[in-house]
């Protein structure tokens, strides 16, 4: 079953999503000295800065050199766009780390993908290579249109939710821009130890009243609930679920 955490406007998502993923990093440290963290872009961002920068008991609790960083979709665009997933990474978490907090990130090859669209195939392949086949943890959002990672849903994009055997492919007409990404695919989640979406705001009520009440599995995020729901976390707000009746999936 899907565990929900669910928080009211008191109470902090961020600093229990924050434990959350402490908890994750010590379980990996104590199997295999490593924590490796797959995140997503958007929002996230926000909640991992008040979980880890400005929440210094839970920053002090953080073993950051042990921590490798990829990404479940990047956009295919230079590392200071200010679409880069990395860009916003940086900018909400690394910029405030000191010298000798140095995690280990992965971003996409920033000079291939200068090179263009012929170089995108590449990029893809790179990176395929470049990550773990178990994560400890992958921090996913929750698009309005019921995407995450770059799975978008409908039918111009079943390849991408369809595909079985390739851990990462290119995502190339995005109905989100940039219109070109990267993106893992279900097997990456489905052998990660753990996946958290995290989903906030009155925005997010229509589509999660469509995936916990209607359970409607075109949608790639309630796809994901009800592929892997053992292993499935969602940290949300009462805002967020004002719709929904019921929690369980
Ligand atoms: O590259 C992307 O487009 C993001 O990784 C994307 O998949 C994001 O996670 C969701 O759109 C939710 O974003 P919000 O949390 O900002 O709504």
């Amino acid at each position: 079953m899907v565990t929900v955490h669910k928080y009211t406007a008191e109470e902090s998502l961020a600093h229990n999503l924050g434990q959350f993923i402490l908890e994750s990093q010590d379980k990996a440290l104590k199997n295999h000295q490593k924590f490796n963290l797959a995140i997503s872009g958007g929002s996230l961002n926000n909640v991992l800065h008040k979980a880890f920068i400005e929440d210094k008991v839970l920053a002090s609790k953080v073993d950051w050199n042990s921590w490798a960083i990829y990404f479940v979709d990047e956009r295919l665009v230079p590392l200071d766009d200010p679409d880069s997933n990395f860009g916003a990474f940086k900018k909400a978490v690394l910029d405030h780390l000191p010298a000798n907090k140095a995690p280990k990130v992965y971003p996409i090859d920033e000079e291939l993908v200068k090179k263009g669209v012929d170089s995108f195939a590449q990029v893809t392949m790179d990176y395929e290579k470049i990550i773990p086949k178990n994560f400890d943890l992958v921090l996913l959002g929750c698009g309005p249109d019921g995407h995450t990672c770059s799975l978008f849903p409908g039918p111009t994009h079943n390849y991408l939710l369809d595909e079985k055997h390739r851990r990462v492919m290119w995502c190339r007409d995005s109905p989100k821009p940039p219109s070109d990404r990267i993106t893992v695919t279900l097997p990456v989640l489905g052998d990660a130890e753990s996946i958290c979406f995290v989903a906030e705001g009155a925005s997010k009520q229509p589509i999660m009243h469509e995936i916990f009440d209607l359970k409607n599995t075109k949608l790639p995020s309630a796809l994901v609930n009800h592929l892997y729901d053992a292993k499935v976390h969602w940290f949300v707000n009462d805002e967020a679920f004002t719709k929904v009746e019921t929690t369980s999936f």
